[in-house]
């Protein structure tokens, strides 16, 4: 490598991308590899939120958890009596890490620039409408891309900041299993969290100012709400979290819940009460970038004030999930690189918390479809009506598909074992604009959790199938049948 003074200080480029978390790497590899020049500008670990303090350590600890809870979950079936699993947290954490170091690979410098990328490992920020200063160098580039990311709010609490919670970025550092863990936040992460520390013997207790999961169907969360209370976490909702304080050994503090007080005094205490957009000091003004602490603004084609940048994944302000980021780089790759106006359709976005069961949405929720369409229909299905999870023993949930008048598919929801697998068809009725007719007419291999999504598509034909008039029409034609 030529030393840094030996590299010239103003780097011309194509596309000069801030940030090489899921957006910005998926941009980067696109664009690189379609022939454009790239610089991707990171300041800190490549992969971002979703590689080092998002998606995959959530995940994996999740599936942790998921074998610690096996020891107990066949019992039904007469496996495991007697059987408690041995916890080795440090090991757990290993694991997490092991994780994280197989994928690394994946979004390193070094997969990079093979692929043709100018890596600065800096801090960027703008310094005019057309050009980033990082560390030593200025680029200058046709387009930008500002993929910045988002990060953990603490809400104005008092008392909750100096605290110095755990969040996202350093509860993955635990090597010891907390004993009580105080969660502040029933969003996604926070539910994650809490099952799978529970799983893995903490008690937890979570508290929310509003109802858990709010983006989900009601009955999706209220299922939740049930399986979390079986596992014994404790969830208080329309409630105020009041006066928290680190005593010697432990969190204490008051929640007000349903016109009580409840005092905790918990080992642990984690914020998982929403995220905030990366938008400060990387000079979106001096860009003449327009933004909110929501997010910057962008219009359908992801372009911002200043045509020449785009804004993409968590700080886009947008919906804030992994493969929305990798979305988000194919629309600016098509707008940015080929002058296509390509724009977002979020018609058949998805999103799955990992909870078991999975609850796993497409579309509309019921209550935004009622707004949108008039004489929505719904239609539902149980698992405790498919044989696959009868004998799993895994009968609780449901799918409910949200459809127009006229059978249109516009949402689908899914709470049950492999949800989020589940929920992938349901994306492509949607965005493939298919009619209910070809998931009722697949054939389904037997027995599957996947039937569940022939028999709700099946259920709308039924009532027309199985029909007096249908009846008579067939008595009908065996008289002329030879
Ligand atoms: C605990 C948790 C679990 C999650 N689980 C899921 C899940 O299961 N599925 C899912 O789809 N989503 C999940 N998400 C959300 C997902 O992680 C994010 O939506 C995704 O990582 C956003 O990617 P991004 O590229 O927009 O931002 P980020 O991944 O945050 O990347 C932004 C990058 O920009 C860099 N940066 C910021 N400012 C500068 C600067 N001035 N100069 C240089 N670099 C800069 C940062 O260092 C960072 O690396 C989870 C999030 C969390 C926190
Ligand atoms: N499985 C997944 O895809 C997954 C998993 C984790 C995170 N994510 C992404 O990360 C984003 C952030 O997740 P999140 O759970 O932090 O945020 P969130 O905004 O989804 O949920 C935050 C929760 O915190 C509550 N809250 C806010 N202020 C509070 C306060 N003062 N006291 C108590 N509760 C309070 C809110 O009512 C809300 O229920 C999600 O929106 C999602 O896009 C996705």
């Amino acid at each position: 490598m030529p030393e840094a003074s030996a590299r010239p200080s103003t780097i011309e480029c194509d596309l000069c991308i801030i940030g090489a978390g899921s957006a910005g790497l998926t941009a980067a590899a696109g664009a690189a590899q379609l022939g454009a020049k790239v610089v991707l500008i990171e300041r800190g670990e490549m992969g971002g939120d979703c590689l080092n303090t998002g998606c995959v350590p959530s995940k994996s600890l999740i599936a942790a958890a998921h074998m610690a809870h096996s020891f107990t979950a066949g019992l039904e079936m007469g496996v495991g009596e007697g059987l408690a699993p041995r916890i080795n947290f440090q090991a757990v954490h290993d694991h997490i890490h092991g994780v994280i170091g197989q994928i690394a690979p994946h979004d390193s410098v070094e997969r990079f620039e093979s692929l043709g990328v100018q890596v600065l490992k800096e801090s960027a920020k703008f310094t005019g409408p057309d050009q980033v200063v990082a560390g030593p160098y200025t680029v200058k580039a046709r387009r930008f891309v500002v993929a910045t990311g988002s990060r953990a709010v603490v809400p104005p609490v008092p008392g909750l900041r100096e605290l110095e919670p755990m969040t996202n970025e350093t509860v993955f550092d635990l090597t010891e299993l907390p004993e009580h863990l105080l969660i502040v936040g029933g969003g996604p992460i926070g539910l994650e969290m809490a099952q799978a520390f529970a799983r893995l013997g903490s008690k937890v207790t979570v508290v929310d100012v509003a109802t858990i999961l709010p983006r989900d169907e009601p009955e999706a969360a209220e299922l939740a709400r049930k399986k979390l209370g079986d596992e014994r976490i404790v969830l208080y909702e329309n409630a105020k979290l009041i006066d928290p304080k680190r005593t010697a050994d432990s969190v204490s503090a008051t929640i007000e819940a349903n016109g009580e007080d409840h005092q905790i005094a918990a080992s642990h205490i984690l914020v998982a009460a929403g995220r905030s957009a990366n938008v400060n000091d990387i000079g979106l003004t001096a860009a003449g970038v327009e933004f909110t602490p929501k997010g910057i603004t962008v219009d359908g084609r992801l372009r911002t004030s200043n045509r020449k940048i785009f804004a993409v994944g968590d700080v886009a302000g947008g919906p804030q999930f992994t493969h929305i980021a990798g979305y988000h780089a194919g629309i600016v790759i098509r707008n940015a690189l080929f002058g296509l106006p390509a724009k977002v359709d979020y018609a058949a976005l998805p999103w799955v918390t990992y909870l078991d069961p999975e609850v796993a949405h497409v579309g509309l929720v019921e209550s935004e479809a009622r707004k949108q369409h008039e004489d929505v229909q719904i239609l539902v299905e149980h698992f405790d009506e498919n044989d696959r999870a009868q004998t799993e023993k895994r009968v609780e949930g449901f799918i409910k598909l949200v459809l127009t008048k006229r059978g249109k598919v516009v949402g689908a929801t899914v709470v049950g074992p492999h949800a989020g697998e589940l929920i992938g068809i349901w994306g492509l009725v949607i965005s493939g604009k298919l009619s209910l007719a070809a998931v009722a007419g697949m054939i389904a291999p037997y027995p599957t959790l996947a039937e569940i999504s022939k028999r709700v598509a099946g259920s709308y034909y039924k009532p027309k199938l199985f029909s007096p008039l249908t009846q008579n029409f067939v008595k009908l034609i065996q008289r002329w049948l030879p």
